[in-house]
């Protein structure tokens, strides 16, 4: 049988980047949607639309040095989890690298409010529903947090 999405059509796959930096404190990383995005408000994963020829983790890389003006080492991205999600008009799959050690000083630098979070407390932020199921991940391997 041919591979179809929910509708029984044909499904358009979007291919997603994405990274949790975790500070020294076992905090993660979150984002704010600016408005005008798709999913404005809701806090997501540092990361980006992978462009076509582009290696994933050469997309991470460059999306956070957009995103954040950070610079990250391959060596220093580790493969966490995915998620796989059916939006209205588009499949995503979003690989999840963890990273600890990066360069610069994290700042949003497309004017996206920032926030470090204990991974048990990221239910307390709006994410997109794709998100949801990749806490329990970050919870494993950083821990819930202390308070
Ligand atoms: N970066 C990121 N995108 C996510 C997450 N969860 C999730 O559903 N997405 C979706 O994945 C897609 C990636 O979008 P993006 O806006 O980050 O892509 P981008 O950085 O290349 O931006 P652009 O397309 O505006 O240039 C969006 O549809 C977004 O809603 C997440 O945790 N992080
Ligand atoms: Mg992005």
């Amino acid at each position: 049988m041919a591979i179809t999405g929910r509708e029984g059509g044909r499904v358009k796959l979007v291919l997603v980047a994405a990274a949790a930096l975790i500070d020294a404190d076992g905090r993660v990383l979150i984002a704010e949607r600016p408005a005008g995005k798709q999913l404005a408000g809701l806090w997501e994963f540092p990361g980006g639309k992978v462009e076509p020829g582009e290696r994933p983790e050469d997309c991470l890389i460059r999306e956070l040095a957009e995103e954040l003006g950070i610079t990250v080492k391959e060596a220093c991205l580790a493969p966490l989890t995915f998620a796989s999600h059916t939006y209205e008009t588009f499949q995503l799959l979003m690989p999840l690298w963890i990273c600890r050690r990066w360069e610069g000083l994290v700042q949003g630098r497309e004017g996206q409010r920032l926030a470090w979070v204990r991974p048990g407390k990221l239910r307390d932020y709006p994410m997109p529903p794709a998100d949801e199921p990749l806490i329990p991940a970050l919870i494993d391997i950083v821990g819930a947090g202390r308070d």
